[in-house]
């Protein structure tokens, strides 16, 4: 057998030589399973915007979207177009060329009596959502990213999407579209971030989509919440680019400088906890815990296993093991065997971040040249003990046993970073084989990822509790098996963070 080393041996190999640094001889830590935290729990998911029954007549898609659980959303009093579905209540629609408020889109035949009617059953439907949205702990933000070379060479693609303020956007539906031809339609959000021109005022770069969406989630952690936070979109859309940013251009930050200015939500993330750890050790002892893993074609693959990347033989794939879920009595959905690294410094989680990375699976496709064609989990638990009472109060000893027990406090939080495969037409994309599997695998889960959403939000529609009778097909995909904490605890008064992206599609 020869001694060449794969790159990700290599990478693994550079990472023990550096964790030992830091670590001693034993390096990183290895544990399983890495079960999920229970931590303190928030408030509601009330409000899920999801993709909209009307679709914008847009050729192109421009827009990419997060929420995390902080904001008190305030929705706007949608207009006539009367469509029972979470996304439609942040949602109003006015005519570019009329001033008519009677106008309903779905219906040309427009019965003035109807519209009324509808729209007080809207109002009223409008306020009681907006009562029970005010409690939510979820935000739902959306980048709009630039047209592509690609993009802006064909005649075909136009930019139909219209930024207004910080939290308001629109697409315009071209001639050519359904009985919405012509219209604009308005969407409400926490946050809309317009990326497309460094020059306009209110252009946002990786740091404050960042600061808007994740550095809170940061807070929360330190006082022991679960936070998650997922981006959602077609692809394309600049998923990958937000969550990770541009890979390799970040390692000034490793030895103490700001992040790149390309990093994307995850490395800054990292850079920011570490930062806060480092002004708190004082009070607080803090362990931090990595795991990371994909589904891909509803497979689980540990993304930080060196066993597996150890094993490899170089110069082929690694032979990458399926994991198993199971469900704990307690802490529900985990998966079996999945290792947990301690990290104790950024640089130390960079790398293992970059092993991650470099294992997950990418495909070329005719929308991106490099797809992700599987859905990313990237796990941080914290464990964190309060240091700052006295000492003397801290131990106690059991006379009978002769055993010290300690009292110090620990709380654990755990704060999931997922970037989502992208849904797509297999048509446009242009894929075949190997890459219609994946995209059918994926456009599935997505698919159940809103239905369960959708289901979790009509269960609060009434009075605010969820019916015996409501159904929620958490078990339909890995993905929403998985991400069953953050959701379902939501619906509960749990959850703690939520992000997601919104997709705008023709
Ligand atoms: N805000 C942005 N500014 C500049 N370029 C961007 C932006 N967002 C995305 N891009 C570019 O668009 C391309 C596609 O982005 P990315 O790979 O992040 O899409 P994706 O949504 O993750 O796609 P997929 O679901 O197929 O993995 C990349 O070349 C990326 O650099």
């Amino acid at each position: 057998m020869s001694n060449k080393s794969t790159p990700v041996q290599q990478r693994i190999h550079q990472f023990q030589a550096r964790a030992r640094g830091s670590f001693g001889a034993s390096g990183s830590a290895t544990k399983t399973p890495a079960t999920v935290a229970a931590g303190l729990r928030r408030k509601v998911l009330t409000r899920t915007p999801k993709r909209s029954a009307e679709k914008p007549a847009a050729d192109q898609l421009l827009n990419t979207a997060f929420s995390s659980g902080i904001a008190t959303p305030k929705p706007r009093p949608t207009a006539l177009n009367a469509c029972y579905t979470p996304s439609s209540l942040y949602r109003k629609t006015t005519p570019c060329h009329s001033s008519s408020s009677s106008i309903n889109i779905g219906n040309s035949h427009n019965n003035a009596k109807k519209s009324a009617s509808k729209a007080k059953d809207k109002d009223a439907m409008t306020e009681s959502f907006h009562s029970v949205a005010e409690e939510s702990n979820m935000i739902v933000a959306v980048r709009v990213r630039p047209l592509n070379a690609a993009e802006c060479q064909r005649a075909s693609v136009t930019n139909v999407v219209q930024v207004h303020g910080n939290n308001e956007l629109s697409v315009h539906a071209g001639s050519s579209a359904d009985a919405s031809a012509g219209f604009s339609h308005f969407f409400s959000y926490d946050q809309v971030y317009y990326s497309c021109d460094p020059d306009r005022k209110n252009y946002a770069d990786q740091l404050a989509v960042f600061a808007g969406t994740a550095q809170p989630l940061i807070d929360t952690a330190f006082e022991g919440y679960n936070a998650c936070l997922f981006a959602y979109g077609q692809t394309g859309s600049g998923k990958s680019y937000s969550m990770m940013g541009i890979e390799g251009l970040d390692d000034a930050a490793l030895d103490g400088n700001a992040p790149h200015v390309e990093a994307g939500i995850i490395p800054r993330f990292c850079h920011e906890l570490f930062r806060r750890i480092d002004a708190v050790k004082q009070q607080l002892q803090v362990e931090v815990e990595v795991s990371y893993f994909e589904i891909y074609n509803e497979k689980i693959h540990d993304l930080l296993s060196v066993q597996q990347a150890m094993a490899a033989l170089p110069d082929t794939p690694v032979q990458r093991q399926a994991l198993k879920v199971r469900e704990h009595p307690i802490f529900g959905p985990y998966v079996v065997d999945l290792s947990a690294h301690s990290v104790d410094s950024y640089s130390a989680l960079r790398n293992w971040l970059a092993v991650g990375n470099s294992q997950r699976a990418t495909a070329s496709t005719a929308m991106n040249d490099k797809s992700s064609r599987s859905h990313s989990i990237f796990n941080i638990v914290l464990n964190l003990t309060d240091l700052s009472s006295d000492g003397s109060d801290d131990m106690s000893s059991d006379t009978d046993s002769g055993t010290v027990v300690s009292l110090r406090q620990t709380r654990r939080s755990k704060i999931s970073l997922v970037d989502l495969a992208g849904s797509e037409r297999i048509s446009v994309s242009g894929s075949n084989g190997e890459r219609i599997r994946e995209g059918v695998s994926i456009n599935k889960s997505l698919l159940t990822l809103g239905k369960v959403i959708a289901a979790l939000a009509d269960s609060r529609k009434v009075g605010g509790n969820a019916t015996p009778s409501t159904f929620v097909p958490y078990r339909e995909s890995v993905l929403t098996w998985l991400l069953r904490s953050c959701l379902l605890l939501s619906k509960v008064a749990s959850v703690d963070f939520v992000v997601q992206m919104l997709e705008i599609m023709s």
